[in-house]
This record gives C-alpha cells, structure tokens and sequence, in this order.
C-alpha cells in the first residue's frame, strides 16, 4: 500500500469512546476487538481501496483522538477532507451534542467537506431499546438541517458499516465528475484541481 494515491481524505471525529477506530477496524478489517479500550492517540491512518461502478477508489481514512485533550490536533486532521464521518454513540445523549461541536467546526472551516452523521453501537439498542440516548427522528430533522447523511452502525455485528463508507466513496465519485462536468463548460483555465497526494503509512 505504501505510496498508493490517496483519492479522498476521510476524517473521523466525535467524542472518545464513541467507537470511531472500532468502525475504521471493521471497515478496514472486518473484525471488531472486543476487550478493553485503548483510547487513540493523537491520530491513526488507514487506506482503504474501494470500488464504485468500474472506478477504483481509495480512500485515506484519519482516526482521530476523541480526547478534548487532543481539540487542537484533530484539527489539524479535518483539514483538506473531503468527507468527515461524525460519530456519536447511540446510547450517550451527551455524545450527540459533541458531535454538534464538530458539525459546527466543519461547516466553519471546510466548506467542501461532506458530512456524515454516525450512530454507533447500534447492536445495544437491540439488546434493550430503552438504551437508545436520542431520537432518530431528531437526528434525522438535524441531518437534512445540515444536508448530511445518517446512518446507524454497529461495529460489532457490522451493521451498515459496509454501505456508510460505500456511501462516502460513491458521493467522492460523483461530486467528483460533476465538478468535472462544470469545469469543462466554464472558461477553460487549463488547470483542473489535483486530487491529494500523500505517502501512506499503513498498519
Ligand atoms: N457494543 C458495541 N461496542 C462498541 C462498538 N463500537 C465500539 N464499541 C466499544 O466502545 C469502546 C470505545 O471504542 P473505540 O472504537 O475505541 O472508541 P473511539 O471513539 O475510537 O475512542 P477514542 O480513541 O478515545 O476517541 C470500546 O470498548 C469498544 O469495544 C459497537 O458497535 N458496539
């Protein structure tokens, strides 16, 4: 993987223990570590090469530290992203309104940067309902509010997981060739905006 092209960064924000490296592990490996938690630190990097039609994709995932202690850090990570997933965990109310803090970063910050609101732990509410911390109809009104996506995951069955970075793949393509598209209408100013290099480190 080392030197591959990075098409589209990804970020991951939300606050500590909302499963954000739980979701890049089933993501990028298809396993969940039960066990105790490890919080991150500072930040973790994976490439995950994805396919949409007949296109290749890959995308360059940051795992941030969801430590306010680590605020200033991982905003260093938004910058540049295409597409930032924004966690908060299904059972912790508290959690949603963390996730408010970094819409509200994002919208200020990185205009290009599509959002993608994410539920986690979505396999609790299963076990018992009364768990659920915040209405999925109020996430959903906020969601269009804001024009972001939403999803419910859980990384521990892999519920949805799959098709929220499908998802975040697809809308990079798409976005991608109708910028394509508009640029070759307008004035042709023989420069066409590169896609973000970066040497991979890879774990
Ligand atoms: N039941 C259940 N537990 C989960 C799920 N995702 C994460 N967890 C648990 O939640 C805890 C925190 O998960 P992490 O993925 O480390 O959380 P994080 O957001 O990366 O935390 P920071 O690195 O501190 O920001 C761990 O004990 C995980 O096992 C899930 O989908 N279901």
């Amino acid at each position: 993987m080392s030197g591959r092209r990075v098409d589209a960064k990804v970020v991951l924000l939300g606050q500590e223990g909302v499963g954000k490296s739980s979701l890049v592990e089933r993501c990028a490996h298809g396993r969940f570590r039960a066990g105790p938690y490890q919080n991150t630190i500072g930040a973790a990097f994976v490439a995950k090469v994805m396919s949409v039609g007949e296109q290749t994709v890959t995308l360059g995932i940051w795992d941030t530290a969801g430590s306010e202690r680590y605020e200033a850090m991982s905003r260093i990570y938004y910058r540049g992203a295409r597409a930032a997933i924004v966690c908060y965990d299904l059972t912790d109310s508290g959690s949603f309104q963390r996730a408010k803090f970094w819409v509200n970063e994002l919208q200020n910050c990185e205009e290009g940067c599509r959002i993608y609101l994410c539920g986690t732990k979505c396999d609790l509410l299963e076990e018992d309902r009364r768990k659920r911390g915040i209405d999925f109809h109020d996430v959903q009104d906020y969601a269009d509010e804001i024009k972001a996506d939403h999803f419910e995951t859980s990384s521990k069955t892999g519920q949805s997981v799959d098709e929220l970075f499908q998802k975040v793949a697809e809308d990079y393509v798409n976005f991608s060739a109708f910028q394509v598209m508009t640029e070759d209408k307008s004035v042709n100013l023989g420069q066409r905006s590169s896609p973000y290099f970066y040497s991979c480190c890879h774990h």
